[in-house]
């Protein structure tokens, strides 16, 4: 079964929080809670978040040296999310310290929060990469090569557009994740997105997940927006 679109809760505090998810009381979501909100709100949000049968990804995209990436991730085992984030410009050294300390501080009798890694960001053209990471290449290699250091890591797969997901599924294993987000509905502004796609092409694309944010969050109508992404993520 393909898996529900990920909305990313993009909000400044709680209450703004909780006011969006009443329109959402019949479902069980799968959420994003990004740096703005857990670094406001703290790890109870969490528990809140999960007491109201929701999944999360938390997305605090974790890059720093291994041995403090491998102490982070061992607090943020213990608060028993689905899924957590690297940069894999991080490297190899440190993408298996942050799964190391996943799994050692992952508690008894629970089970390890998947980990995906950043390969380049959404909201960045080939033209920005070129000019200022100084990488020579198209985006999409750059892409595929991050998404193959975080398999050769060991993680379970990788955050970058739909628009490089199917390539990142011929070469790798099918089961590797492929979450994108700057997922748009028809209309919508791409705001800072720069590599952008519909929830149906992102599907045909091959993507495993969606993150979804300000087309839902923005919408006249969050609900009915989600419906429609719902709608056409599952087409096929
Ligand atoms: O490459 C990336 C990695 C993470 N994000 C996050 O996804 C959402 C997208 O929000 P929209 O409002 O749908 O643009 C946001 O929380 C980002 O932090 C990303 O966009 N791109």
């Amino acid at each position: 079964m393909r898996a529900k679109p990920i909305v990313a809760l993009d909000f400044s505090s709680k209450n703004e929080m909780v006011q969006f998810l009443q329109s959402f009381e019949e479902e069980s979501l799968y959420v994003k809670v990004g740096m703005e909100l857990f670094y406001k709100e703290g790890p109870s949000l969490l528990s809140y978040v999960k007491d109201c049968g929701h999944e999360i990804f938390l997305d605090l995209k974790l890059h720093d040296i291994p041995n403090t990436v491998y102490s982070a991730m061992k607090v943020l085992a213990q608060f028993e999310v689905d899924m957590v984030n690297v940069h894999a410009a991080g490297g190899l050294e440190m993408m298996r310290a942050a799964i190391k300390g996943l799994e050692e501080g992952t508690l008894a009798g629970q089970k390890r929060p998947k980990i995906i890694a950043v390969t380049q960001l959404t909201s960045t053209s080939e033209e920005q990469m070129q000019e200022e990471q100084l990488i020579d290449k198209p985006l999409k290699d750059s892409v595929l090569h991050y998404a193959a250091l975080a398999q050769q890591a060991g993680l379970d797969g990788v955050v970058c557009s739909a628009l490089e997901a199917r390539e990142i599924r011929n070469r790798l294993n099918e089961s590797f994740l492929r979450v994108t987000p700057g997922i748009r509905l028809a209309g919508d502004v791409a705001d800072d997105q720069k590599r952008i796609v519909g929830p149906r092409e992102a599907n045909e694309l091959g993507s495993t997940h969606i993150v979804v944010g300000r087309s839902i969050t923005k919408a006249q109508n969050p609900y009915a927006s989600y419906k429609q992404v719902n709608l056409e993520w599952e087409m096929n």
